[in-house]
């Protein structure tokens, strides 16, 4: 679960990254969070993974009141977060398998460079278990960087349950994906929001993609929330209104014009 009570974020150079936003994101819910560039979409991950303090307000990640940690804590709390990212971030030389496995990382204490010779048989069939979720068990010995971009995301995606998040957060993740490849994903995605009863953030562009797998939409504009609604009442033009994106077309034939 995440909840954000009136955070504003002000930097050191005077930019306001975010003013006042407050909101709740249940666990199982998929929310999408949409706004145009310079919103405030960055700032506010950065805040919600812990690696960025808000200058005001109050923010909790998975139980955990974030501005009252320390070091340590923060960097135990990241590890029960866990984020999808653009570019996927995959170690390009080492096989798919060995990728999902390093996702263990944070909950076994063992040495990067010996982590795949002692790993435990459990731990491997873990990350089999994980690999088969996202439909690639059966390119596990594959070099990752022999992957398209979609395998890549999955593979990646598998790499991250390995961590056994609490809360997850995705960053564009089909930003750079083609249209097939990205609804996959976002399916993915909010299957294991509700399979796993996981509060999930995405960072999304795609008005379509966001009516059909978001259970709710932010809208950050100027660093403020100025949208919060289920998709399921949301009316397409509204959205469209708040991004600023609907055409003089759409609008007088909504008009009546
Ligand atoms: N480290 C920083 N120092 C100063 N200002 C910053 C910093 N990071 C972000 N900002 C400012 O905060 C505001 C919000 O930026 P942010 O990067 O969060 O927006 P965004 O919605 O993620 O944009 P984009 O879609 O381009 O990634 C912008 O005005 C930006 O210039």
């Amino acid at each position: 679960m995440i909840h954000t009570e009136g955070i504003s974020k002000i930097f050191p150079n005077g930019n306001q990254g975010l003013k006042n936003v407050s909101f709740s994101i249940d666990n199982g819910e998929c929310v999408i969070l949409m706004g145009h560039n310079g919103s405030g979409k960055s700032t506010l991950f950065r805040c919600l993974s812990g690696l960025e303090k808000p200058s005001e307000g109050k923010i909790s990640v998975a139980g955990e009141p974030i501005a009252d940690l320390n070091r340590k804590q923060l960097r135990q709390l990241r590890k029960r977060i866990g984020i999808v990212f653009q570019h996927f971030n995959l170690v390009p030389t080492l096989s798919v398998f060995q990728n999902v496995l390093f996702g263990a990382l944070g909950r076994v204490p063992v040495a990067f460079h010996t982590f795949n010779l002692f790993a435990s048989n459990d731990l491997r069939k873990e990350a089999m278990q994980c690999l088969d979720r996202v439909g690639l068990a059966h390119l596990a010995e594959r070099r990752s960087d022999e992957l398209s971009g979609g395998q890549k995301q999955r593979v990646a995606i598998a790499r991250m349950l390995m961590q056994k998040p609490e809360v997850i957060l995705a960053d564009e993740p089909i930003a750079s994906l083609d249209p097939k490849a990205g609804k996959e994903i976002m399916e993915l995605l909010s299957d294991i929001a509700k399979e796993r009863k996981l509060a999930v953030v995405i960072i999304l562009h795609h008005i379509d993609l966001a009516f059909e797998y978001g259970d709710r939409i932010l809208m950050l504009k100027e660093g403020q929330l100025v949208l919060d609604a289920s998709s399921k009442k949301l009316e397409r033009y509204e959205l469209e209104r708040f991004y600023d994106v609907e055409s003089e077309f759409a609008k007088a034939k909504r008009e009546g014009a």
